[in-house]
């Protein structure tokens, strides 16, 4: 049974791939954070921007077959007749609790590539298109190469070096957002000026939360 807090279709608004329409499909659960408010200062993922408890959003629920989910989110991409591929994005929470080959194989059969956004501590299985990991703070790294790697910055116990030598096409940094405007701002000058002295790594701006899109 798959666990699906929402799905919706949008354009990915980070990354390498930020602009391009998507069908986001965000997995409930997590392995870092309860998703529980209370517990999010014990957390190992403390910064969550993410809502992934339960299967009540837009377009949640419980699948009980590949096929089932599959189908599901292949009915929220347009009918682009063949000109453009169509995208699925597994996040969450976290999707490696839940991606498996079949669900990939399912979203193959349909016409997608599949990517993944993980916050690399667990295994992934084969035929993932893009991996985005996206390490946090002092935990351990079972994925450790990739299409792009995604850092939140600042972390203090997650420094941009310690990732750098990774196999990964992209290195990114994400401005940290917070609830307090003044952070924010902190967040993406210490963000650029790393990027300008580290020039292997590029700036991601969440532009959906700019634009005001999902
Ligand atoms: C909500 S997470 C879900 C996928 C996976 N659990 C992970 O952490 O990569 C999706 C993306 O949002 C990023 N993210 C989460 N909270 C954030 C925040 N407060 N500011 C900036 N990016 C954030 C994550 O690092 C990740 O790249
Ligand atoms: N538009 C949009 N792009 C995204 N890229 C990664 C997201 C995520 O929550 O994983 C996300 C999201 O929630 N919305
Ligand atoms: S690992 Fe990802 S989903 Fe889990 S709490 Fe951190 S940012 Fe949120
Ligand atoms: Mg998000």
């Amino acid at each position: 049974m798959y666990h699906v807090k929402e799905a919706f279709y949008s354009l990915q608004g980070e990354g390498a791939r930020a602009g391009r329409a998507s069908v986001f499909c965000r997995f409930s659960g997590c392995n870092l954070w309860s998703g529980r408010e209370q517990d999010r200062s014990s957390a190992a993922c403390s910064f969550c921007d993410t809502d992934f408890v339960g299967t009540d959003g837009q377009n949640g629920g419980r699948f009980a077959s590949a096929e089932a989910l599959a189908d599901h989110l292949a009915a929220l991409w347009p009918d682009t007749a063949g000109v453009a591929t169509p995208y699925v994005v597994f996040t969450g929470g976290e999707p490696l609790l839940q991606l498996d080959a079949a669900l990939i194989a399912a979203m193959h059969a349909h016409g997608f590539e599949v990517a993944v956004e993980t916050n690399g501590t667990l295994p992934a299985p084969a035929g993932i298109d893009w991996l985005c990991v996206s390490p946090k703070g002092t935990t351990p790294l079972a994925l450790t190469a990739g299409d792009e790697l995604k850092l939140v910055y600042p972390q203090p116990e997650a420094p941009p070096e310690r990732f750098a030598e990774l196999a990964f096409r992209y290195h990114f940094l994400q401005p940290m957002d917070t609830t307090a405007l003044s952070a924010n701002e902190e967040h993406v000058s210490a963000t650029v000026a790393y990027c300008l002295a580290h020039p292997l790594w590029r700036l991601s701006l969440q532009t959906h939360k700019i634009t005001g899109i999902d």
